[in-house]
């Protein structure tokens, strides 16, 4: 009877195995056309890329460079999840320009104990909706108003790089963590209108369970066993994820009852609608946006609010000081960039050089701006991201099956000789509006395109110029580090492992009558 049970029970999983390798021929027919390295059955190519953050990223970039050269894609399997790698812009463009690919793949559901369902990890027609309500929080007269937290937190992280310059003299300081904690100030402040004083007290358990929160859904993403729900509740790991969460989320709950309180009672007191207030009065954080978008919860609920600002704080913070890290590290590598930058705020500022920064000034950047957007070619701050296919797409020569995981490898796209040449050169230039003339609107991509592209990408902008024009009206900088000895984590953000070390010293304060010395750009 034993022995019959048994029997049975081998047919009934052989009946079932069949069934799912036939249901998945299809996919395995079309997956096998494009190129990419050889696959074990199920495991697929899971051991070359159980491997250590810096190492999986270099593998990855191999295998896009060896066998996506020809028409920008090539595949990869984790156990059996298909990826298709895409590298070049036609390539790219096949997804980020559809409406029909804007569902995030399953790598972003490690993000979701944290943020939810919120406007990056949402899908369909709660994205859609969520993405309307939203768009209007980033209206230019609204970023107008974070200027003032732009210049306050710049202004202490100056401070602090001359602190840092004194007393490191030659040796040098990694500039990455002081900038995070500067950005962080900025976000937290902007979306929450909250001070949490990082740049003074990076100890503050909010500050701590940002990081170990953004580290925990790091492993998930590249750890086999910690993924299936079940298995990861049973590691010491889940209790660390909860911990923060309850540090996370308890924050983020008290600042919108307090900012709800605060709004009930000032609307009580004026008798009338905040939109009056807009840009005029009092400065509003995205969260004072969301709470008036929410109509007492009809459009949004407390959770839901909590999600978007949540989102935000993730989005906002480690993205932007990335970016203006290693800008700062790039222009201290090339003194005749830097000499131009330097001539170009001196040139902004001829009129009062210790004032503070405005909108016009940040407009006025011209070649800063070029220096940022270079800076995100060579490093752009998202290096990949991915969708999920919900149907087939055609690629160049090959149809990629629908439940692909389609991956942007934004580093490789950026490095595109025919597009950039010489490519691993910095080169602001590039940037010059002549030089974009005619190119490919999908061969640059730092903040995404199309319908899911970033929708903090103006705000980050004015942040990148506000802090850095803060750092180099005040300093030189030379960069310690060689380019070709960084090792880089390519991260939900791209890091150098070690940090990134310059020297800064101070400039001599400009005259008022500095010279009128414009750049090239700004004639
Ligand atoms: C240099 C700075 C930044 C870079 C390079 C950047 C890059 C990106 C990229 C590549 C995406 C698409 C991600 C994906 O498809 O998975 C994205 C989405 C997003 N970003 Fe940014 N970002 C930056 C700053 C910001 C800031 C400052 C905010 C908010 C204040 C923000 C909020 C968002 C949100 C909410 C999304 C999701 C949009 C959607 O799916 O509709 N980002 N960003």
């Amino acid at each position: 009877m034993a022995s019959l049970s048994v029997l049975l029970l081998t047919a009934l999983a052989a009946l079932l195995v069949a069934r799912w390798w036939w249901r998945r021929r299809r996919l395995v027919a079309l997956m096998e056309r494009i190129p990419g390295p050889f696959a074990l059955p199920l495991l697929g190519n899971t051991l070359e890329q159980t491997v250590e953050h810096d190492e999986l990223f270099v593998r990855l970039n191999g295998i896009t460079q060896l066998f996506g050269r020809q028409h920008g894609v090539c595949r990869t399997w984790f156990c059996t999840q298909p990826y298709v790698l895409l590298s070049s812009p036609d390539a790219v463009e096949c997804v980020l320009a559809s409406n029909r690919h804007t569902d995030k793949s399953d790598e972003y559901l490690y993000l979701r104990p944290w943020l939810g369902t919120g406007l990056l990890t949402s899908w369909g027609a709660k994205w859609h909706r969520r993405r309307k309500v939203l768009t209007p929080a980033f209206h230019f007269r609204i970023l107008d108003d974070f200027i003032d937290v732009f210049r306050e937190q710049a202004d202490v992280l100056a401070d602090r790089f001359v602190q840092q310059a004194e007393q490191a003299g030659r040796r040098g300081f990694n500039v990455f963590p002081l900038v995070t904690l500067c950005t962080l100030d900025i976000i937290c402040e902007t979306a929450m209108g909250r001070k949490v004083h990082a740049q003074v007290d990076s100890e503050s358990p909010y500050v701590r369970a940002v990081y170990d929160m953004a580290e925990i859904v790091l492993t998930r993403q590249s750890t086999v066993w910690y993924q299936p729900d079940w298995l990861f509740r049973l590691t010491p790991m889940y209790r660390r994820q909860q911990a923060c969460l309850r540090d996370l989320h308890g924050f983020s709950n008290k600042m919108i009852l307090e900012r709800k309180e605060e709004f009930r009672r000032s609307r009580d007191q004026r008798g009338q609608d905040l939109d009056d207030d807009l840009g005029s009065k009092k400065r509003l954080a995205f969260l004072d946006l969301l709470i008036e978008a929410s109509q007492d919860g009809a459009v949004l609920s407390d959770e839901d609010i909590r999600e978007e600002v949540d989102t935000f704080m993730f989005e906002g913070h480690d993205t932007t000081s990335a970016a203006i890290s290693w800008c700062t590290f790039l222009i201290g590598c090339d003194p005749h960039v830097q000499r131009q930058v330097h001539a170009e705020l001196d040139d902004i500022f001829a009129d009062d050089p210790d004032r503070g920064v405005t909108m016009k000034d940040l407009n006025d950047m011209k070649y800063l701006e070029c220096c940022i957007k270079e800076a995100l070619r060579l490093y752009p701050s998202v290096p990949a991201f991915a969708r999920s296919l919900r149907e087939d797409v055609q690629i160049g020569p090959y149809t990629v099956p629908a439940g692909t995981t389609a991956m942007i490898v934004v580093y490789m796209l950026h490095r595109n000789a025919e597009v950039f040449p010489e490519p691993e050169v910095f080169n602001p230039d590039r940037f010059l509006p002549d030089n974009c003339v005619g190119r490919h609107p999908f061969a640059y991509v730092p903040f995404s395109a199309g319908p899911r592209n970033c929708i903090g990408q103006k705000f980050a902008l004015l942040e990148e110029k506000a802090v850095l024009s803060a750092l180099l009206r005040r300093l030189r900088f030379e960069s310690l580090d060689r380019r070709e000895d960084l090792t880089l984590h390519g991260e939900l953000i791209i890091r150098p492992k070690d940090g990134l070390r310059v020297r800064a010293f101070a400039r001599p304060h400009p005259s008022k009558t500095a010279s009128k010395t414009a750049t090239a750009v700004n004639k």
